[in-house]
């Protein structure tokens, strides 16, 4: 008998490629596709995709609503986090609270072991790593999955090539306007930008004051939450001025604080909300700090939940909000909330 896999079908090439390639290994697939947000004409397309891609197989499909969880767990934490000054990344917070979280369930209900997505990410059952495809990785946003859900995830992509799945794809008649059609944007409920998004919930445009460091006031804004740590264009200063850069973000006054590159500089960083796939609790090892960075190198000391990390380079543009990652060579350690 052939073994049964959930797989997390979003319309896209490459959880549809999935599906086929586990089938092709063997598998009895079972695709499920959940509604996070409530743009009901993005489903409907999406979906249609599915069909297809289902009956091309043969498989079963499901969908799932899990729009009021989403908006609970992700959408209004989100939201809330640009209230606050802080620069959220909600995918890497989905991932652990919705996504990887109702998959397994869902897969459980079913009475499956395993569930595959279309991530490119690699994982020996204990550990994540990053893809061979270093441009597509996504191995950053999955540091916060709960570990004991490694074990029943496959990601059959972490060995290949975007370009490759295409063309892979392409080849196959029914997947062929999938393949074709345009990347989706980075963050599924971001039709625009996130401003927009914003813009629904809360006042953004309200011009404040930009400080340096002195409190001193130097220039003036558009309103805190248009900004994050290390950008260095959007506001005002009234006199001409070396290169300044975000360094801080005060919304209850709603005010940013600008200075130099020397003073974005950090040599320290403090992470909170840590999810640990290592346990120990001191080690050298490398921290990416946004998604699309180098890695620089490190030592961390961890005590409970928090963890002290000493930058053994400089780094630019470390914003509150955003996830600390830990890596040895390709392998995920861990990693936690920026504050
Ligand atoms: N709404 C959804 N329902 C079910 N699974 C999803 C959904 N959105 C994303 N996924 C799963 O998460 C994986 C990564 O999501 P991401 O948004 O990064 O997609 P992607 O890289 O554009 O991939 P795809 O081409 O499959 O859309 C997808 O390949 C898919 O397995």
């Amino acid at each position: 008998m052939s073994k049964k896999i959930v797989v997390a079908m979003s319309g896209g090439v490459d959880s549809s490629y999935t599906a086929n390639l586990l089938q092709s290994r063997g598998y009895e697939v079972i695709g499920v596709y959940m509604k996070f947000h409530p743009r009901e004409e993005y489903h409907q397309k999406n979906i249609a995709n599915i069909q297809k891609v289902a009956k091309h197989l043969g498989i079963e499909y499901h969908v799932l609503d899990r729009t009021k969880e989403f908006q609970e767990r992700v959408y209004q934490p989100f939201v809330d986090s640009y209230v606050a000054g802080l620069t959220p990344n909600p995918c890497a917070m989905c991932n652990r609270v919705m996504k990887f979280t109702e998959l397994i369930e869902f897969a459980d209900e079913l009475g499956v072991d395993n569930v595959a997505t279309g991530h490119y990410a690699k994982t020996d059952g204990q550990f994540i790593y990053e893809a061979t495809d270093k441009s597509k990785d996504q191995s950053y946003f999955l540091f916060n999955l709960k570990k004991e859900f490694l074990p029943r995830i496959i990601f059959p992509l972490g060995d290949w090539y975007k370009e490759n799945v295409k063309k892979e794809a392409m080849k196959i008649l029914l997947l062929k306007s999938i393949a074709e059609q345009k990347e989706s944007s980075e963050i599924c409920f971001v039709e625009t930008n996130y401003i927009d998004v914003l813009k629904e919930h809360t006042e953004v445009e309200m011009p404040g004051e930009v400080v340096d460091t002195h409190g001193k006031v130097i220039g003036e804004h558009k309103g805190y939450m248009h900004y994050t740590i290390g950008k260095r264009k959007g506001f005002r200063l009234f006199k001409a001025h070396q290169p300044h850069y975000v360094l801080d973000i005060i919304p209850h006054k709603n005010r940013i604080v600008v200075g130099t590159k020397e003073q974005l500089e950090k040599r320290q960083i403090v992470l909170r909300g840590l999810n640990m796939f290592l346990d120990q609790k001191e080690f050298d090892c490398y921290i990416k700090i946004r998604y699309r960075t180098h890695k620089v190198p490190c030592h961390v000391k961890i005590d409970g939940s928090v963890a002290s990390v000493t930058l053994k380079e400089p780094v630019y543009g470390v914003a509150k909000g955003q996830a600390g990652v830990f890596y040895d060579e390709e392998k995920v350690l861990g990693g936690g909330w920026i504050v």
